[in-house]
């Protein structure tokens, strides 16, 4: 099976207007179908640089982008992207929200709208659908947002920090669920988080980078035993704390060198 991401010698430098800064350089990553794969690293280590090029929304200065075999050319339905914020709109209903995306790429029929108020319903929002965002906590509307993402069905989903303005409660719930669903069906994820232990308990390989350029340093695969617990549970798994620290010592090298 063709692997879902593929960069290959991926550089990015910045264009200002008297110099470039470089923002990563020579970058390798395949990720297949299925894994959910985390991004770490201190700030500044390109991490959000690495998702707006998978995205399509950033042209890499050098290097190829190749998306489920074929070359990326700007952004496509086939990727979702997922940010902190939820970017709601205010006028509209929530179930009109979660719609969206399927409006504007004309996809929007009985049959997707009948699929969208399953996964409302999936992520326990069905006696929302009419509601409107300012009536919803920060958590739901989180869930709104990861609904209207996965309503257009795209095979690989972006993540940027998408539970790191939540309350440490909602946030684990979140984690359950979205890995949950996307287990279930068969997305594949590239998540990036400054919480550590989050990128452990929902991943199957922890990706960490380093600054000035960024860079990968290292991945960690995570061992079957927490990948199989739901990420609530992973935390209490054999070998957590061990791969935390193992992760941690080598991001406190990585931060004296850089
Ligand atoms: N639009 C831009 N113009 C110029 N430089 C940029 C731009 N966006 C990012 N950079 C630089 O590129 C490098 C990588 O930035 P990026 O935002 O990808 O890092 P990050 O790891 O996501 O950071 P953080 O964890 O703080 O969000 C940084 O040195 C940053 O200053």
């Amino acid at each position: 099976m063709l692997p879902v991401v593929q960069l290959k010698g991926v550089t990015h430098a910045y264009l200002g207007d008297l110099e470039a800064s470089l923002a990563v350089e020579d970058l390798n990553l395949t990720v297949e179908k299925g894994e959910f794969v985390s991004l770490v690293g201190p700030s500044g280590c390109g991490k959000t640089t690495i998702l707006s090029i998978i995205a399509g929304l950033l042209q890499p200065s050098r290097g190829e982008v190749v998306i489920n075999g074929r070359p990326m050319n700007g952004p496509s339905p086939e990727v979702g992207y997922m940010l902190q914020q939820d970017y709601l709109f205010p006028w509209r209903s929530i179930l009109d929200n979660a719609v969206l995306g399927l409006e504007l790429t004309g996809c929007l029929n009985d049959d997707t709208k009948k699929k969208t108020l399953e996964l409302l319903q999936d992520m326990g929002l069905k006696d929302k659908a009419q509601a409107y965002p300012a009536q919803l906590s920060g958590g739901m509307r989180q869930r709104v947002a990861l609904v209207r993402t996965l309503a257009t069905d795209p095979g690989l989903l972006l993540l940027d920090e998408p539970f790191s303005a939540l309350d440490y409660q909602i946030k684990l719930q979140l984690e359950d669920l979205v890995s949950e669903t996307l287990r279930r069906r068969g997305t594949t994820a590239v998540l990036v988080t400054h919480d550590l232990s989050e990128a452990i308990a929902v991943s199957s390989r922890v990706i960490l980078l380093q600054r000035n350029p960024g860079k990968i340093r290292k991945v960690f695969p995570v061992p079957e035993v927490i990948r199989a617990a739901p990420p609530l549970y992973a935390r209490d798994q054999a070998g957590f704390a061990e791969l935390f620290h193992e992760i941690w010592q080598e991001m406190e090298s990585a931060g004296r060198e850089s």
